[in-house]
């Protein structure tokens, strides 16, 4: 298969341009990655260079979004707005659907990345749930380790993908089509039923003692996530899960669910008045959020606010002064 390789430079323009360049090869000094053809997982992202954490690697306005479940008719509709090219590249997406649903809504469903965006007709202005057909997005695997977040930025109708963690040259690039907690067997179950096929991540083929540690510490960290928001009255013991939480993500390469520990570390410290190391938890919690939301979405924003004042928080000083403890150095 002829590679597709994308630029940071030229991202912008396939953006607007989807049509004309279609997914030819696009010359450039600076490549960020290129479609290849990846094992048991057909087409897939793979990174040409070496990326830094928190990186933009693809900015992308969708071809066309619909209500969630559409029908077969409605994905027609909407592609008989797009050029020819552009039908030509949506019928060369995957399917997971032939023989269960037509054509063009098997392609749909396959591919449609789903996102909220506020609907200002709506009286308060509802939030709505749409489902979008992204041509590029749309050859990002899945894997239960990802190492690319995606968030919709509704200012400027776009989905922005970044790296999670710094990536090698020759990696392939994916996102999580389902959350990564919980077992292999729970994984795969969801990753079925959203998506109809059999997820083959690396941490899903993991066979054996290997499977077996994975799935504990996935477990272990589920649970640890629903215990931390019950310790309100006891920072010590919530610090001390939170802490066990953070060294499991790390072994198992997740950086999802780091903000969350890192915001409620920081909140138990603020009600103790342990504002030194509040301030070091929330830096943590915005350094990360910028990774898996970017810099200017609501919580980078929040925890900057924070990090600035960690007094200005409701809970500061509601428990008697102690002192806790801060994040493991890098
Ligand atoms: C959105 S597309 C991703 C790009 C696709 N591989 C391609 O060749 O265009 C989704 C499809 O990719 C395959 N896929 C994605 N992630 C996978 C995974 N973790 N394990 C196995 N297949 C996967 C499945 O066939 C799925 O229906």
């Amino acid at each position: 298969m002829k590679a597709q390789s994308i630029t940071n430079s030229s991202k912008d323009s396939i953006v607007n341009q989807t049509s004309e360049l279609s997914l030819d090869i696009i010359e450039s000094e600076e490549e960020i990655f290129s479609v290849q053809e990846v094992p048991n997982r057909g087409n897939g992202l793979v990174a040409v260079r070496a990326i830094g954490r928190g990186e933009v690697v693809l900015t992308e306005s969708p071809l066309f979004s619909l209500t969630p479940s559409p029908s077969n008719s409605s994905v027609l509709s909407a592609l008989s707005q797009c050029s020819r090219d552009e039908q030509r590249q949506f019928f060369a997406l995957s399917n997971e659907y032939k023989g269960h649903l037509l054509p063009a809504l098997g392609i749909f469903e396959s591919n449609a990345l789903y996102y909220h965006t506020i609907d200002k007709r709506e009286q308060g202005d509802g939030v709505q749930e749409l489902a979008g057909l992204f041509l590029l997005a749309s050859r990002f695997n899945s894997s239960c380790t990802p190492n690319v977040s995606r968030c919709w930025d509704p200012s400027q109708q776009l989905m922005i993908f970044r790296t999670l963690q710094n990536v090698q040259e020759g990696e392939e690039l994916c996102f999580n089509y389902c959350d990564v907690l919980g077992t292999k067997e729970q994984r795969r179950e969801d990753v079925m039923q959203e998506r109809n096929f059999l997820c083959r991540c690396e941490a899903c083929e993991l066979e054996g003692d290997e499977s077996a540690e994975s799935d504990r510490r996935r477990s272990t960290i589920a649970r640890l996530f629903e215990e931390v928001g019950g310790c309100g009255k006891e920072p010590t013991l919530g610090m001390r899960k939170i802490k066990i939480a953070l060294r499991l993500l790390n072994e198992e390469r997740l950086v999802h669910y780091e903000t969350s520990f890192h915001y409620d570390a920081f909140q138990f410290c603020i009600l103790v008045s342990d504002f030194e190391n509040a301030k070091s938890w929330i830096r943590r919690a915005w350094e990360v959020s910028c990774w898996t939301s970017g810099p200017d979405s609501d919580a980078a924003r929040m925890f900057k606010m924070f990090w600035a004042n960690p007094r200005a928080h409701e809970l500061a000083g509601t428990l008697p002064d102690a002192v806790l403890c801060g994040p493991e150095p890098y």
